[in-house]
């Protein structure tokens, strides 16, 4: 009787699902960027743009116009997605150059050669993350989330700022997550030397991106050069590589969770929307503005957070 049960149970809810699957599917795939602006005559430089969101962003931007350089530590992967894009649109202007966020030799390689070669940065996109991988430490001795996540990207856009605020009009987009709720910053034991669990370090990492953006936001004022940060939604790509129960709950559940396209978005909206021409400092999450976690907002952490950060990569960054 218990087993007919749950039998008819499941059959029901299987039967719903399948008839509100078009409904569920839209719901799910949330806000839509719906600008029309163009980007002809742009420089955008997104990093970890061979696959997943990045390569749907610079998918959408080279359509706008932009000539997209996109960072990738594998340059055959790179090759293989700008291949992909300009199968579609073969007047798409883009490039693949090598960058590998975990050591800062490859970072400051990167910044010099982008420096000769470019005269304008107009949007820089700090996209590329690591999530829950095992413990494992970047070239210069960095835990993996913190180093890829915040300290590359910090130090990137350390080397590129000057180049930005001469570009300016400028945007940078911090891609961040809702993973920042779970997270705070371990001044402690940043690297996880203590302790390790590596959801834990990815959510500090995200908290870190939201920290960053606050702080440069500030440091910004004036430069017309903004910077703002957001959660894509939960997007079916590779970043649950290493964790087999996430690649399971994705597939199982793959009906309520994003497309890469439309995870998209929120970072498309926040490269492009005329309206947030001169907003900075903010969160975004579906095209829209989002609510921050206490730890995320904090202004003495982030003033903290940067002086660490500086300390660590061996900069000053007035
Ligand atoms: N997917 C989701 O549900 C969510 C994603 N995000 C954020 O979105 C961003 C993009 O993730 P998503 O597209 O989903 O994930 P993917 O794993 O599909 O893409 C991540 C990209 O980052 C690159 N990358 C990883 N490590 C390095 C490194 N050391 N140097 C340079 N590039 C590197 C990867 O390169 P390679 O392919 O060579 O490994 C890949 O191109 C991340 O910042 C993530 O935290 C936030 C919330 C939810
Ligand atoms: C557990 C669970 C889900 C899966 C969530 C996942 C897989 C989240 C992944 C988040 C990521 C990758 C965040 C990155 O910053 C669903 C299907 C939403 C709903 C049912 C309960």
């Amino acid at each position: 009787m218990l087993l007919l049960t749950i039998v008819a149970g499941l059959a029901v809810v299987t039967t719903l699902l399948i008839l509100f699957a078009p409904y569920i599917r839209k719901y799910a795939s949330g806000g839509v960027c719906t600008s029309t602006s163009r980007l002809d005559g742009k420089t955008v430089l997104i990093t970890g743009a061979n696959t997943g969101i990045g390569k749907e962003t610079a998918r959408d931007l080279t359509m706008r116009g932009a000539r997209v350089i996109m960072a990738c530590r594998d340059v055959e992967k790179g090759e293989e997605a700008a291949a992909s894009i300009r199968a579609a649109d073969p007047k798409a202007q883009l490039e693949v150059r090598r960058l590998d966020l975990a050591d800062t030799c490859s970072i400051r390689a990167f910044a010099k050669e982008f420096l000769r070669d470019f005269d304008h940065l107009h949007i820089l996109i700090n996209n590329a993350g690591v999530m829950m991988c095992p413990y494992t430490k970047t070239a210069d001795g960095f835990e993996m989330h913190i180093g890829v996540n915040h300290l590359g990207h910090f130090l990137l856009t350390y080397l590129l700022i000057g180049l930005l605020k001469r570009s300016a009009p400028a945007r940078i987009v911090v891609v961040s997550s809702l993973a920042h709720y779970f997270g705070w910053i371990r001044f402690h034991d940043l690297h996880s030397q203590g302790s390790y669990n590596g959801g834990l370090a990815y959510c500090q990492s995200k908290v870190a991106n939201l920290l960053f953006a606050r702080e440069l936001a500030q440091r910004l004022k004036g430069t017309n050069v903004t910077v703002n940060a957001l959660h894509p939604g939960t997007v079916n790509s590779d970043l649950t590589r290493h964790s087999t129960l996430m690649m399971i709950f994705m597939s199982l559940f793959s009906i309520f969770i994003k497309t890469p396209r439309e995870g998209a978005q929120t970072t498309i909206y926040c490269a492009v929307a005329e309206e947030l021409h001169s907003v900075s400092g903010k969160y975004f999450s579906d095209c829209a503005p989002a609510s921050v976690a206490p730890q995320g907002r904090n202004d003495q952490t982030a003033k903290r957070l940067w002086d660490v950060s500086c300390e660590l990569l061996g900069i000053e960054w007035e």
